[in-house]
């Protein structure tokens, strides 16, 4: 039997005016895989994803992460076991790469020696040259620069789980591109079990080894990488024939 990673057992999200944003969502992320979350601007992904780590509570069912339920542990050990990676990096302005990175350390109360290995381990991990970034800026970075930053932020604790919440979505193609197999790089070293909200199918389909597609805070389907493009399901057709769309001249 596979280890679970990460499981949603009947979840569901209601609003407080009775607006349903998930509705029975159950699924389990095998540890050490990586899942992609596909599905129309509004369908839920960031909110399924954010009850990992507990920004979002569910109004039914249970989370669990390493098999222990998130809404009763101690949330600070949560979260540190799990590393979040958004779009918008999250980066604190008036503090250096290395000071960045290692923010989950020392909050955590490790000696600054600790500190600096890890961080100097974790800034080379995602490609940057230590030396080079460490005393910069987020400013002085360009955005995939930010990104890879950003990501050895949240590998920093080693965490077991990583939430990605289109974490590639505001670079250029090409960057993203590079962004691309860093990542899938990394995570053949590392193996974490990874949750990945993107809209964009090739990245779903080049990291991930199953992709799960939501529709107004359903599951409509589960499928493995390999199986997308020749799937019957409507929602899955929509959405690749949608990206695959030809320019009429
Ligand atoms: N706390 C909240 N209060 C009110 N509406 C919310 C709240 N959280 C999410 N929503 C709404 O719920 C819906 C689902 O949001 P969510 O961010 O999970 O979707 P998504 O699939 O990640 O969308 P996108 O791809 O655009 O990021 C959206 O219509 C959003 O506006």
């Amino acid at each position: 039997m596979p280890t679970v990673g990460v499981e949603f057992a009947k979840v569901s999200y209601t609003l407080a005016g009775g607006r349903v944003l998930l509705r029975d969502v159950s699924l389990q992320l095998e540890a050490g895989t990586t899942t992609a979350l596909l599905g129309r601007s509004g369908s839920g992904k960031t909110t399924l994803l954010r009850m990992v780590n507990r920004l979002v509570t569910p109004s039914e069912g249970e989370v669990l992460v390493a098999g222990n339920l998130t809404q009763s542990g101690d949330i600070v050990a949560l979260r540190r076991s799990i590393g979040y990676v958004i779009q918008e990096t999250g980066l604190f302005p008036h503090m250096t790469v290395e000071r960045n990175a290692g923010m989950a350390l020392e909050l955590a109360g490790r000696s600054k020696s600790e500190i600096a290995k890890r961080v100097h381990e974790v800034i080379s991990l995602v490609g940057l040259e230590y030396e080079e970034f460490r005393g910069r800026y987020p400013w002085q970075l360009s955005g995939g620069q930010r990104q890879r930053v950003g990501l050895a932020r949240a590998l920093a604790t080693d965490p077991t789980v990583l939430l990605m919440d289109e974490p590639f979505g505001a670079l250029d193609p090409l960057t993203r591109a590079e962004m691309q197999t860093m990542l899938r790089d990394l995570l053949k070293k590392v193996g974490k079990t990874v949750l990945l909200v993107t809209h964009d199918l090739d990245e779903a389909l080049y990291l991930a080894n199953r992709v799960v597609f939501l529709s107004e805070g359903t599951v409509v389907a589960d499928l493995s990488a390999g199986e997308v493009a020749r799937s019957e399901n409507l929602h899955v057709k929509d959405y690749v024939s949608a990206v695959h769309r030809t320019v009429q001249a």
